[in-house]
């Protein structure tokens, strides 16, 4: 592309460059999430802030880490996935927030993304709709073995995307509720667990530029038991998210270098 930074490394909205981060990265939305993960890592440094996008870097069991926020939506996490990738990263955590659909979804638990329907417009720009969002299948493995040794109550299944918040909480108030809510049925029908807003555009970009992506979220509350008068803890603390985010990437590290010395010895 034409080169917006004057310097042909450095990345244009995240501010990085090659060497800046670690190869596997864990991405919140919210900027201020960040340093609340970087104070897992060991030596953790900042490395960049600009636009919604602040990164730390540091070390996870003496291997290069780091967490990038994305921001609000589908454009600014593609943005965000395609500038790391440009970096070197090549594992991806999103570790989020959701509100619960599937009336088992209560605040408080952690939801694990297989794959995320495609209900916001970022993905559209890059795949067909009939190819679908799906999460890497070693970082949703990850994912829940860590959720599972931390002891937290977690659901894996597909999560719903919008580009709408207020479209998810207030559909009858949309000009287009008719579609909103008639939807909004059909993912309760299917066992959707949550809605939030990146995965979708995440896992069709991390696909298509051949790296590995998978989500988990802290269950906010949930309105389909909120509508039914059903006890529904609202919960802001992303601390569990966080830990399970965390050690999920720290099992792939693992695994990796336990593939890498396999490969090595049967070189050898
Ligand atoms: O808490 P984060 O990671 O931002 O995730 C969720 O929260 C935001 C909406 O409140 C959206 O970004 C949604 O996906
Ligand atoms: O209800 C919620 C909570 C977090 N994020 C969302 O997109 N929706």
């Amino acid at each position: 592309m034409q080169n917006y930074s004057g310097d042909i490394n450095l990345q244009y909205h995240t501010q990085l460059r090659p060497g800046d981060v670690g190869e596997y990265v864990i991405l919140p939305g919210d900027p201020k999430r960040c340093k609340k993960i970087a104070e897992h890592f060991e030596d953790a440094t900042l490395i960049a802030d600009n636009r919604e996008y602040v990164t730390y870097t540091g070390f996870l069991d003496g291997v290069k880490v780091s967490v990038t926020s994305t921001g609000i939506g589908g454009p600014s996490a593609s943005i965000a996935l395609e500038e790391l990738v440009n970096c070197g990263a090549h594992t991806f955590v999103r570790v989020g927030t959701c509100g619960g659909i599937d009336l088992d979804v209560k605040g408080g638990d952690i939801v694990i993304a297989t794959g995320a329907i495609r209900m916001e417009g970022t993905s559209k720009e890059y795949a067909p709709i009939e190819y679908p969002a799906v999460a890497d299948i070693d970082v949703v493995n990850a994912l829940r073995g860590a959720g599972k040794k931390l002891g937290y109550t977690c659901h894996t299944g597909v999560v719903q995307c919008k580009d709408s918040f207020y479209g998810q909480h207030d559909p009858q108030l949309m000009p287009v509720s008719y579609e909103l809510m008639n939807k909004w049925e059909a993912w309760k029908k299917m066992g959707c667990k949550a809605s939030e807003m990146e995965s979708a555009a995440l896992f069709i970009v991390a696909n298509y530029r051949k790296v590995r992506c998978g989500s988990c979220f802290l269950v906010v509350g949930n309105q389909e038991r909120n509508a039914l008068g059903m006890e529904n803890p609202i919960v802001h603390d992303t601390e569990a998210a966080i830990t399970v985010g965390v050690e999920a990437l720290k099992m792939l590290i693992r695994e990796d270098l336990e593939e890498t010395n396999i490969i090595a010895s049967s070189i050898s």
